[in-house]
């Protein structure tokens, strides 16, 4: 059996009076990759945050490599998001002064890991973007900013990666080229989480699990 990457149990989420999430059950097994889908405003992105360990539930329970982070002090957490997890955000979030490469390496500096330049570089090469790794964002075109970004959630190999609408705005090439990136790290052994609108990528998937009126269903 696949051990599980990341459990979530009767998670609840408000905002407001509003409530988001309403008693949540979840798991994403490493090894795997798992869509999350449902429309716009359902509460997905801030699901993903809750299980990224980036934002707070209300209520119930979130185990990283079969462990409770319950009762899990602010430092450790910052541990626990920099040693396990790889963060693909739908806005690249890309340092404005850094060019492509420094932006990849930026989460790099205290790995103690040795040809992390050569590394990053040939990650972004994979990603086509070789030509690119001294541009900064201003010079890069949305597309380009997002694969930047995922050469940086998948430079230190992640044993969870969360990706929030991977394909949104790429054109069918560079979405395969993501799409092939975030198979692959499921292929390597990490746990997958993808959030998506975009049917073709979620059939591809080996979960399925879809978010309506607070409550997620599982359906593959
Ligand atoms: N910090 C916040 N404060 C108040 N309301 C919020 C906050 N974050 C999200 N919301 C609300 O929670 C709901 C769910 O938002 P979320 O971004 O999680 O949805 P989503 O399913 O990811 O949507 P989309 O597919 O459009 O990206 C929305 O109604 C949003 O306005």
């Amino acid at each position: 059996m696949k051990k599980t990457g990341i459990e979530l149990k009767a998670i609840h989420k408000s905002f407001g009076k509003i409530s988001i999430l309403r008693g949540i059950n979840f798991v994403a097994a490493a090894g795997t990759t798992t869509v999350i889908t449902g429309n716009s405003g359902e509460g997905k992105t801030t699901l993903l945050s809750i299980m990224g360990l980036l934002q707070k539930p209300a209520s119930g329970s979130i185990l990283i490599d079969e462990k409770d982070v319950a009762g899990t002090g602010i430092a450790e957490l910052s541990k626990i998001r920099a040693a396990r997890f790889g963060y693909l955000f739908q806005t690249p979030r890309l340092v404005g002064s850094l060019t492509a490469l420094e932006n990849t390496l930026v989460c790099t500096a205290f790995s103690g890991i040795s040809n992390m330049r050569e590394k990053a570089a040939a990650l972004l090469d994979s990603l086509g973007m070789s030509k690119h790794l001294d541009y900064k964002p201003e010079q890069l075109s949305i597309g380009q900013m997002r694969r930047v970004a995922l050469a940086r959630a998948l430079i230190m190999k992640p044993a969870i990666l969360l990706a929030d609408e991977p394909t949104n705005d790429l054109d069918s090439e560079v979405s395969q080229i993501v799409t092939s990136s975030l198979f692959k790290a499921g292929e390597n052994g990490a746990a997958v989480v993808i959030v998506t609108h975009d049917r073709s990528l979620a059939a591809k998937t080996e979960c399925e699990y879809n978010l309506a009126g607070g409550i997620l269903h599982q359906i593959r």
